[in-house]
């Protein structure tokens, strides 16, 4: 049987990758997508790269159209979600909220955040390799930020080991989604990585939240910047341990840790083009006098965002959290 599934905020980047990857789904169909702004029009017209794949117009963001769902996906920002998931619950269908809404404890949201929540309700945290059994009990599914998925998944086997991690990380400019702003504006960006939120990005939170359960007393550093590409986080680890291993000892330490993991490969050498359009998270080890590093790759759309909310539902359904994703990266 096929399930139904709807879109809140489908005209933006993760909403477009959804459609994109749920086409390709064996079990659902897509049946709502939603837009504001373009509420009557056809939704291969913002999302040029689906002509011929999908024959829907885009609706108001109402409950009356997501009745019919099985699932919901709300892509929406972050203070803008909060509006919508107790509603969709409300109608009994399961949700995957891509924004940060429901990713931390409502009191650390709102200080972080600096919002008022006003639809709060308790979320499992959804990087899938980390939750799976609790994903699969859940009716709501906060889905990771895109530099958490990368960070998180980089040290969280060796993390017990550790007693600091500071984290690089390098962000294709669909991060910051599809509104043009100063920060994306095309000669500010190009032939350029640019630094910013140094020492102050909200996503440090989930990456501690994360990490805290396997060694509490971890001492976590993250600067994020961007460069001038579509797609990609690539994240620099640098992992100062509290023990002497060796290199084949955490490689066997990551091995084990995601033995039933599909989707981190485990590589000699790590590259952005090696993952796009993919759900996969690529992650090298070195070891140096002083420190490890692990460098991990994703496509921020897909395991930072879309593809990852799908291998959610896949689990919240009770599916091969490979459906619809089980296919090669694009490269070069
Ligand atoms: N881009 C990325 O790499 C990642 C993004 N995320 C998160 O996923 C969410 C979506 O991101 P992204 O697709 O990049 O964002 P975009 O800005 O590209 O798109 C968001 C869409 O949400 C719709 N929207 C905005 N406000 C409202 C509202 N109040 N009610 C209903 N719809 C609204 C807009 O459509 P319209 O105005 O037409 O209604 C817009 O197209 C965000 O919370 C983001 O932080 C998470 C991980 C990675
Ligand atoms: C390049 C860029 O701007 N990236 C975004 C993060 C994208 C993301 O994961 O955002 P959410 O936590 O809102 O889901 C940022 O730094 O805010």
């Amino acid at each position: 049987m096929t399930m139904k599934v709807g879109v809140i905020g489908g005209s933006g980047y993760t909403g477009g990758e959804l459609l994109r990857l749920l086409y390709n789904h064996p079990k659902v169909e897509v049946s709502v997508v939603t837009s504001r702004k373009l509420a009557g029009k056809d939704v291969w017209k913002v999302h040029r790269h689906l002509k011929g794949f999908y024959d829907l117009k885009f609706v108001e963001p109402e409950m009356k159209y997501f009745e019919e769902c099985d699932v919901a996906f709300t892509a929406v920002p972050h203070g803008e979600a909060m509006k919508y998931v107790p509603q969709l619950l409300e109608v009994g269908i399961k949700v995957v909220d891509l924004s940060a809404d429901y990713r931390l404890p409502k009191d650390v949201y709102e200080k972080v955040y600096g919002l008022k929540h006003e639809g709060y309700v308790e979320a499992v945290y959804g990087l899938t390799e980390l939750h799976r059994d609790e994903i699969a009990k859940a009716n709501l599914v906060a889905n990771p930020g895109c530099y958490p998925t990368g960070c998180i998944l980089a040290v969280a086997p060796i993390a017990k080991y550790a007693e600091r991690v500071v984290f690089d990380c390098k962000s294709g400019i669909t991060g910051a989604g599809v509104k043009p702003t100063e920060f994306t504006h095309y000669p500010n960006l190009h032939e350029s990585v640019v630094p910013y939120k140094v020492t102050n990005h909200r996503h440090y939170y989930e990456i501690v939240q994360e990490l805290k359960p396997f060694n509490s007393e971890i001492a976590v550093s993250f600067t994020p910047q961007v460069f001038p590409g579509s797609r990609g986080i690539l994240t620099t680890s640098h992992i100062f341990l509290k023990e002497n291993l060796s290199l084949e000892e955490i490689v066997r330490i990551y091995e084990d840790f995601y033995r039933d993991c599909y989707f981190v490969r485990l590589q000699d050498e790590v590259r952005l083009s090696y993952v796009r359009g993919s759900n996969f998270c690529d992650i090298a080890l070195f070891k140096g006098e002083d420190r490890i590093v692990a460098v991990s790759a994703i496509d921020n759309l897909v395991k930072g965002a879309s593809g990852q909310a799908i291998q959610n539902m896949n689990v919240m359904m009770g599916w091969d959290e490979k459906l619809g994703l089980d296919f090669p990266p694009l490269f070069p």
